[in-house]
């Protein structure tokens, strides 16, 4: 269908900016979070990220569908976020993978869009005003009748949505090749590259619901755990929390991503909080602390870790602007280093953008790393593969383990 036949539609922000054009995907009427992307490419992978959960999500990308949609690329079942912004969508996509355009697909999972609208001005509103609440409609016509209804919608601040993505029943993703070790992996919102990335390296991955207590993850006597990215304010991933804190106890070696990261962080006693507007896109710069190594990263999130100093130094907090000075990094790496109930632990990675904390790690006495986890998307989908090295580094602290605790006593 041609683009100017397609019904008018309405886009109202919580602060009353209201932005027109055209319906795009499904008609109807949706709310969530306003967050934007920057990713050049990757939209498919963007679009069924369940860690999108509730967002409306605005491409800063001018031209969106124009490779369609492919049976491949999918990061879940279905597409997960609550809206989506265009600039110029595709007439025609094209591409030897296609199989339907990306209208077609956002119609089928019933999700609302809007096309024709300057991204650019939108983009810029939310990066000097914050992520913030957004209606979608194809149906209103008032602008003043959607801002009372995104005034009703609920906040992400706060939100708990892992038990709305998260599997219901435990699968397996078999090892490619000879099986090396089992891992426990709590789907919070999982990618599926993810499980793929640990099984092309040897792993079993169990992939297990959000709800998965301790004692049934350590009945699978895991080599590994790992937690994954996906929805919602960290602060109310208490159960998670809880989990983790007893497989730390218990040396069993961790990884985490994301959302993991944050679970990870409040696990060792950090704070989380949320960023004005968040990263999101697929070339962050990521410096490693503790080698001085730079990384080009894929990043999708809306909370960070706070730093070991507290949230109110931590840089970009909603309620601070913080302080991403030299002086302000030096300050807060100064306190890169604590000590936890587990042993000692480190923010090992920051976005050079702004000094936001992407990166934690925790190690035994002598030194040696027991878990860590990064704020960023190794699996790279969409993304570059700069940090692909990590699933290695994972895979190095089971073997070293299982090393270590399998070996008879007296063994060298
Ligand atoms: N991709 C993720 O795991 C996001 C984590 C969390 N929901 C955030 O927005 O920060």
């Amino acid at each position: 269908m041609s683009r100017n036949t397609q019904p008018s539609a309405l886009l109202v922000l919580e602060d009353g900016r209201v932005f027109r054009g055209r319906s795009y995907g499904a008609e109807g009427e949706t709310f969530g979070e306003a967050v934007f992307s920057t990713g050049m490419t990757g939209y498919q992978e963007t679009l069924t990220d369940p860690s999108y959960h509730r967002q409306v999500v605005v491409q800063t990308a001018p031209h969106i569908g124009n490779t369609g949609m492919n049976d491949e690329d999918p990061e879940s079942r279905r597409i997960w976020v609550a809206g989506y912004v265009v600039r110029d969508p595709a007439r025609l996509p094209s591409n030897w993978r296609s199989r339907r355009s990306l209208d077609d697909a956002l119609r089928a999972d019933g999700v609302v869009g809007i096309s024709g609208v300057d991204t650019r001005a939108l983009t810029r509103h939310l990066r000097e005003r914050g992520a913030m609440r957004v209606g979608i409609s194809s149906t209103e016509t008032d602008p003043d009748a959607l801002l009372e209804r995104v005034l009703a919608s609920p906040v992400m601040k706060g939100a708990e949505l892992a038990a709305e993505v998260t599997t219901t029943e435990p699968y397996v993703v078999p090892a490619v090749g000879t099986r090396k070790y089992t891992v426990a992996a709590v789907d919070l919102g999982i990618k599926s590259m993810t499980p793929h990335r640990l099984a092309e390296r040897g792993v079993e991955v169990h992939v297990l619901p959000a709800t998965t207590t301790l004692d049934q993850l350590l009945a699978l006597e895991p080599d590994g755990v790992f937690m994954s990215n996906g929805p919602g304010d960290p602060e109310t991933a208490d159960h998670p929390v809880k989990v983790l804190r007893g497989v730390l106890d218990r040396g069993i070696p961790f990884f985490g991503i994301c959302f993991g990261n944050q679970v990870f962080g409040r696990a060792l006693g950090l704070g989380t909080y949320k960023l004005r507007y968040g990263h999101r896109g697929i070339n962050q710069p990521v410096q490693d602390l503790t080698t001085g190594k730079v990384e080009v990263t894929a990043h999708n999130h809306g909370f960070a870790v706070a730093w070991p100093t507290g949230a109110a130094d931590s840089p970009d907090s909603a309620d601070d602007a913080g302080d991403a000075s030299p002086a302000g990094r030096s300050r807060r790496h100064a306190h890169a280093e604590i000590e936890t109930d587990f042993g000692p632990a480190r923010v090992t990675h920051v976005c050079l953008n702004d000094d936001v904390v992407e990166g934690l790690s925790l190690s035994d006495r002598d030194g040696r790393t027991r878990a860590f986890s990064v704020q960023y998307h190794p699996e790279a989908a969409a993304g570059p593969h700069d940090a692909a090295y990590l699933f290695d580094r994972f895979v190095g602290l089971m073997a070293d383990s299982t090393g270590t605790t399998t070996l008879p006593e007296g063994a060298a």
